[in-house]
């Protein structure tokens, strides 16, 4: 087993024997990102490397070319992603597009596709402006005046479920008032990857046989229930009342009768939610898959899967960009500047819209520049579904074998002083010229076929919250805050050990 990479000449951790690289996931006190992308600071020069989780080999991409190349000229190679969920266990992950794969993911991600183009996306955005908005109002009357602290991951995970919860459910709460709502429990239970649903998520991905063995499920089962019975109520109060409210079920179900279609004229000049936005490609119809026919559960799984995907890693890139923003007062006064003249031309001088947020060009270089030095989801992967030959960087061929995993270090492309001189530093100037970038070393949201398909919605969403909060708070570091801030190792996401601690000074105070 342990000479798999010797024997196909390629470099690779060397691996503790039975643990393979697991080990070092519990006795390094080190991220599970970082473990997993080690080959990447050993070997400098080669395009691929190895490393073993237990006794399975897997690789590692370190040419960001070579992936680029993988997720889209040669994707046909690599469709699937790793973890492996079952319908008859994890009912509602194994249907969401993150986890599902072959034949299902094309069907699912043509089906849903159009519902989050250029124009859905501003249709949606009175909600999700309305959502944030509102909340805004609330921490304004909290505040009455004078600053205050607060732990900003508290509250921009609170923020994004209710945005979430609205967006996707056409359902109102305000989780910093009723802070134990249904929707916001529920979501957190979902989205939880740290400790036991941690573990199952790592073994349904290493060793899916031992996983399915023991029927075990990714998630817990009052959160299938939750999603499967808040689904299935809220289609039928919308069928018996006609509701029509531009959210995600409604065109889910518009999707489900086949009208869900795409403005092509609009979509052309809305595409860029920012320099970040990923391209969405469009999927050839193979023979014979036909389209997906959206049961009450597919539509649950699709729902939970915008809550699991999307809460989190926006939650972090608002929480890193909101600390770079308390470090470096001058960055924060150089995007209030901006925000204040574009407030001057708004009906109210308060509620951003869609086309105003588009145009502000030094809040994109700051979101784009936390997306870099910030990654909220340092690493994704490809399973081999046909085998894979290319060349390496000493004209060796590696022939990568179908079934094999494949493991993206998103966040060392991000951090590879060959792509970004003096990467740690937070320089929104980096971006000022979007030539200087290079386009295939820059992936916050992935690459390819099968890119992340919120792209759109997560920079419309963590731009209004910061066009709210820096209209009406000067955002300063609390005693409580660690700087240079410290990362909390044991979480399977990107988080500050000791929080995001921050004064929020009211602008009027
Ligand atoms: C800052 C916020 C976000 C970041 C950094 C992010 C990042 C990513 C990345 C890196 C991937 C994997 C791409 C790949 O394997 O090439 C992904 C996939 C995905 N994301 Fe996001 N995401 C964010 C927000 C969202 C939002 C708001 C939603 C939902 C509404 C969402 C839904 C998804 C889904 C469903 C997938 C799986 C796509 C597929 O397999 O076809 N994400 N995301």
């Amino acid at each position: 087993t342990y000479d798999y990479f010797e024997k196909r000449n390629v470099p690779y951790v060397k691996p503790v024997p039975f643990f393979g690289q697991v080990l070092s996931f519990f006795t390094q006190g080190r991220h599970a990102v970082d473990v997993a992308s080690e080959g990447y600071r050993m070997f400098r020069n080669t395009r691929i490397s190895g490393v073993f989780t237990l006794r399975t080999p897997a690789y590692l991409v370190h040419d960001p070319t070579l992936y680029k190349q993988m997720a889209t000229k040669d994707f046909d190679h690599f469709t699937d992603h790793v973890t492996d969920f079952r319908i008859e266990t994890d009912p509602i992950l194994a249907r969401s597009l993150f986890f599902t794969n072959g034949a299902h993911w094309r069907q699912h991600r043509s089906g849903l596709s159009p519902a989050f183009t250029g124009s859905k996306m501003r249709s949606m955005f009175g909600l999700l402006s309305k959502s944030a908005g509102d909340a805004m109002g609330r921490l304004l009357v909290f505040a009455a005046g004078k600053p205050f602290t607060m732990e900003l991951r508290d509250l921009y995970s609170r923020l994004g479920n209710d945005v979430m919860t609205s967006i996707s459910f056409g359902v109102e709460v305000d989780s910093l008032t009723d802070r134990d709502n249904e929707f916001f429990l529920k979501g957190k239970r979902l989205a939880q990857i740290d400790g036991l649903p941690g573990l199952k998520f790592l073994m349904a991905t290493t060793i899916p046989r031992v996983f399915h063995f023991f029927r075990l499920s990714g998630m817990y089962k009052d959160v299938n229930e939750f999603y499967t019975d808040a689904v299935a109520r809220n289609i039928q109060l919308r069928e018996t009342n006609r509701i029509n409210r531009p959210d995600f079920i409604h065109l889910l179900l518009q999707a489900r009768k086949n009208t869900l279609g795409a403005e092509k004229h609009e979509d052309e000049a809305l595409q860029d939610a920012g320099f970040s936005t990923v391209k969405e490609h469009t999927l050839e119809q193979k023979m014979g898959e036909g389209k997906m026919n959206w049961a009450d559960i597919d539509i649950a799984g699709a729902a939970a899967s915008f809550f699991f995907g999307g809460i989190e890693t926006t939650t972090t890139l608002l929480c890193f960009t909101s600390y770079e923003l308390a470090v470096n007062p001058d960055i924060q006064e150089r995007l209030r500047a901006e925000i204040d003249e574009q407030r001057e031309s708004l009906a109210d001088g308060r509620t951003p819209t869609y086309e105003v947020l588009q145009k502000m060009k030094y809040l994109d270089m700051v979101v784009s520049e936390a997306l870099r030095r910030w990654t909220p989801l340092g690493l994704t992967n490809r399973k081999c579904t046909k085998n894979y030959t290319f060349t390496n960087t000493d004209g060796s061929q590696v022939t990568i074998e179908r079934g094999q995993n494949i493991s993206i270090p998103l966040k060392y492309f991000h951090l590879d002083e060959k792509f970004y001189p003096d990467p740690l530093r937070f320089d929104p100037e980096r971006f000022a010229d979007p030539n200087n970038i290079n386009q295939d070393a820059y992936v916050p949201f992935g690459a390819g076929l099968r890119n992340c398909i919120g792209s759109r919605l997560a920079l419309m969403q963590a731009k209004c919250i910061l066009f709210y909060m820096l209209s009406n708070f000067i955002i300063k570091p609390d005693t409580k805050l660690t700087i240079p801030i410290v990362i909390d190792e044991t979480s399977a996401g990107l988080n500050a050990k000791h929080g995001f601690w921050m004064n929020l000074v009211p602008r009027s105070a």
